[in-house]
């Protein structure tokens, strides 16, 4: 187990590519422009305060949510770091309403990436940390310009995904559905170095992670589980630990290594939201791929969150995510299953 911790990102891939005949050297080609965008938002992350980073552009984006500058920078950086890399045909994401095109005069190659380019953004201006997003998907048609059915299929359908978070350290966290893997910025180098290989999330956890403030708008079964999951039982299990960072990506990585469930259910709040925030092509897909490649389990409530075919770019869905045992108990309040008095 410890004989490949320190590699670089590169090396974990090119052995990866060794293991995959068909492989092309493409995938590593984009990866490696992935982490040279992430280490650009980093830098401007890490000066926060300094440089003109933090505030709003003043614009608003699809959801009708006002765009952070950092949003901008990141989704920016991305798209034209990505772009060059030669190895795509079309990029989704959250900052932008429509299907991004490669522009002529750039190679163009059979990947597809989906991605919340900055996630957290409600922490951006207070030294919380936040990340980046990513889903990497493979065309399904020969050639021409991507269409949009291309684009909305199922979770199961990624060839990668993982997330990028700006914390106390700057971790990447990626799989191909193969394994997760954690990668950790060596500040002085510059790399991302495997420092977490296989990372298995705990069958269960004893931390639930939601946002309580919104506890009137939401339906009986939801809130009969957080009620259950904070009402002590004979065995001392209950009651759990709650915690909430306000960055799905944040949240999700705690819990990817401590166990445990993060939620974001559907509430009452907007009639124009009846889904709950959180969008499923940009964050719950890829972090469902990330989590299930763990050992975990990710769900809206009664569906597996990867088997969930998406209407439109920007679907929104509850997500319940996390170890196996606490969502699978979820989704028996979800499904009303729990005999009353369960609590
Ligand atoms: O403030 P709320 O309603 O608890 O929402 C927090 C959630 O919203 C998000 O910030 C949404 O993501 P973006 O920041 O990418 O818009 C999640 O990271 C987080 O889990
Ligand atoms: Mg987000
Ligand atoms: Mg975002």
């Amino acid at each position: 187990m410890k004989r490949s911790l320190g590699i670089t990102v590169t090396e974990h891939l090119l052995r990866q590519q060794k293991e995959t005949p068909a492989a092309t050297g493409a995938f590593t080609l984009l990866f490696n422009e992935l982490n040279v965008a992430a280490k650009l938002i980093n830098r401007e992350i890490n000066q926060a305060g300094l440089n003109d980073i933090c505030g709003y552009t003043g614009e608003e984006n699809v959801y009708g949510e006002k765009v952070q500058k950092l949003d901008d920078y990141s989704h920016h950086t991305l798209v034209r770091r990505l772009i060059q890399a030669g190895q795509l045909c079309a990029i989704a994401s959250e900052e932008d309403a429509d299907l991004i095109e490669i522009p002529t005069g750039y190679a163009m190659g059979s990947y597809i990436l989906l991605m919340d380019p900055l996630d957290g953004s409600s922490n951006i201006d207070v030294n919380v940390s936040v990340g980046t997003i990513f889903s990497i998907r493979r065309r399904i048609k020969a050639g021409g310009p991507v269409t949009l059915d291309e684009v909305l299929r199922k979770g199961s359908e990624q060839v990668a995904a993982g997330y990028f978070i700006y914390g106390s350290s700057t971790m990447l966290v990626y799989t191909t559905g193969d394994g997760v893997h954690g990668f950790t910025l060596h500040p002085s180098i510059g790399e991302f170095l495997l420092s977490h290989e296989n990372i298995q999330i705990p069958e269960v956890g004893r931390i639930y992670s939601v946002n309580e403030g919104y506890y009137c708008y939401w339906d009986e079964p939801v809130r009969r589980y957080v009620d259950y999951l904070k009402t002590p039982d004979a065995s001392g299990n209950r009651p759990y630990t709650s915690r909430y960072i306000g960055s799905l990506v944040s949240d999700v990585h705690r819990n990817l290594l401590k166990g445990g469930i993060f939620m974001y259910p559907a509430d009452r709040r907007d009639p124009k939201k009846p889904y709950g925030k959180l969008r499923l092509l940009f964050e719950a897909a890829p972090m469902a791929f990330v989590v299930e490649a763990a050992g975990g389990a990710a769900s809206d409530g009664t569906r597996r969150i990867l088997d969930i075919e998406p209407e439109t770019l920007h679907d929104r869905i509850p997500l319940y995510i996390g170890s196996k045992e606490n969502v699978a108990e979820a989704e028996k309040f979800m499904r009303r299953e729990m005999p009353m008095g369960a609590e």
